[in-house]
């Protein structure tokens, strides 16, 4: 029989996340407005980052093509250590909602808004004047597949560059290599089988690769992107183009002074579920348990090392890991670490995101914390009429006929583009009347509308916030 009920159908969580998507963003929405006027989360606990390797989040923005099919964000950062992921969820009912707000702590995180500059300054920035210096640093991106972690890495290698060349190196010496499972090829030599082998002494050695050098920082970004031109990739669900093997990008690089300490990049295979893939044939499924092996192992050594004292690492578990030795654990220099983990920031993604935070953590420390918080929707208390701030020029330009009888209704053709809720509200009461062809009253008439709506908008916030607390109180 056919379910005519549609409120009570069985939905999975997907569905339901983008069914219910004005609900879910009002009360996502909220949740963002009481962290910022409470300073931040009140259960989050900030983490002491006194690990050995730094360990940082980035929340990677919507992308047009998820606007598109109704995407939101459940991703805040609620302050300069907190990423909240909002798990939008369904009671089993199938009617009342809530939402299950993870926090999670790093060393810092970026929120959408923060370009790859920015991020490079905190997190690359440090390894890369360590690497000038002499020393081995190590910069490993990990995350779901689509969630930027080649774009985080391009970026950074942009910058690196300039800073490389612009700080006293005279070369850099790049060598890249792909790891699918433990085959390892040369990505600048026609994809030549790369052996790794160990000496008497357990110097790893990476025989049959060989290195390009970059004289420049448009040397360096070419060998690069011929680097990531010759990578396994692979259609997935979440990414088109997605990476199915771990890239080892090695820049030894040489100053003028004689030093040459060493930059390893690593951009870690997207960590998919199953499902994920289009293909399901075996070969794929291997490659996906094989880079799970490999992620697992990364973890170990990674948290043997953060240990104090460093306990033992068993680098051995994966050539992923004994790739690194050399880098990660030198006996001869010192070392430096970091991990971006990456995050999508969309309602599909929610599970993996929460998994891949966890993950990263876990690489540093040995039982990471996650505090929990649990927010009901009550529909009725919620606000999903979008604020003024948050209207396009194309919403302004709507709203303008509805004032003063339509007198207003022939300025709609000023509204610029850039001219959205947000700068609107900058703008001074002249700005007001150059938008109405110089007529200061009718400027004083779109003026006042304007604040007489954000005034309605405070004053039902109030209300409802008022509502809402006499409703936990009972
Ligand atoms: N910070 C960002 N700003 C703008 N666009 C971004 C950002 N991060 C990622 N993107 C875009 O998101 C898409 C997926 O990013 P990217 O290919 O870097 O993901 P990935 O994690 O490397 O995926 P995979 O593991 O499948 O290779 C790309 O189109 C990229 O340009």
């Amino acid at each position: 029989m056919a379910d005519t009920v549609d409120t009570r159908k069985n939905l999975d969580k997907r569905t339901a996340r983008t069914r219910y998507a004005d609900i879910f963003k009002g009360a996502i929405a909220e949740l963002r407005d009481s962290y910022t006027q409470h300073g931040r989360h009140q259960e989050a606990k900030r983490s002491k980052t006194s690990h050995r390797i730094d360990v940082y989040a980035r929340v990677r923005p919507l992308l047009p093509h998820e606007v598109a099919r109704g995407e939101y964000t459940t991703i805040s950062c609620i302050d300069e250590q907190t990423m909240v992921v909002h798990d939008c969820m369904m009671h089993a009912d199938m009617i009342h909602k809530y939402i299950e707000t993870h926090a999670h702590t790093f060393t810092k995180v970026f929120n959408e808004d923060v370009p790859t500059e920015a991020v490079y300054s905190s997190v690359a920035k440090p390894l890369v004047d360590h690497a000038i210096a002499g020393g081995e640093s190590v910069c490993m991106m990990y995350g779901q597949t689509g969630s930027g972690k080649t774009h985080t890495m391009l970026g950074f290698l942009k910058n690196i560059a300039a800073d490389v060349f612009d700080e006293g190196g005279s070369a850099i010496i790049f060598k890249a290599v792909e790891l699918v499972g433990s085959k390892c090829v040369d990505l600048l030599h026609e994809r030549t089988k790369v052996l790794i082998c160990e000496d008497d002494k357990g110097e790893i050695e990476l025989v049959h690769s060989a290195s390009k050098i970059a004289a420049s920082a448009d040397d360096l970004f070419e060998l690069f992107t011929e680097a990531t031109n010759n990578r396994t990739t692979e259609a997935t669900q979440v990414n088109a183009v997605s990476s199915r093997s771990h890239l080892i990008c090695f820049l030894q690089i040489e100053s003028v002074e004689g030093s040459n300490g060493q930059l390893v990049l690593l951009d870690l295979a997207g960590s998919e579920r199953k499902e994920d893939q289009v293909t399901t044939d075996r070969a794929r499924h291997q490659e996906t348990i094989e880079t799970n092996m490999a992620h697992l192992a990364l973890k170990q050594c990674l948290l043997a090392m953060s240990q104090d004292p460093p306990s033992h690492i068993p680098y051995r578990n994966s050539a992923l890991t004994r790739i690194l030795k050399n880098h990660l654990w030198s006996t001869t220099k010192q070392s430096r670490a970091a991990v971006v983990v990456t995050a999508s920031p969309i309602p599909t993604d929610t599970e993996h995101t929460l998994t891949s935070l966890i993950h990263a953590r876990a690489m540093v420390e040995a039982a990471p914390a996650v505090s929990k918080t649990i927010k009901e929707i009550v529909e009725g208390e919620l606000n999903t009429t979008p604020l003024f701030k948050t209207w396009s020029a194309a919403q302004i330009q709507a709203w303008l006929p509805s004032l003063k009888k339509g007198a207003l209704a022939k300025y709609a053709i000023n509204i610029k583009p850039a001219y959205d809720g947000a700068a609107v509200l900058r703008f001074p009461p002249a700005r007001f009347r150059m938008l109405c062809g110089g007529n200061a009253e009718h400027g004083k008439w779109f003026s006042d509308a304007v604040k007489a709506l954000v005034a309605e908008e405070k004053k039902l916030d109030a209300e409802r916030r008022a509502r809402n607390m006499a409703m936990k109180r009972k």
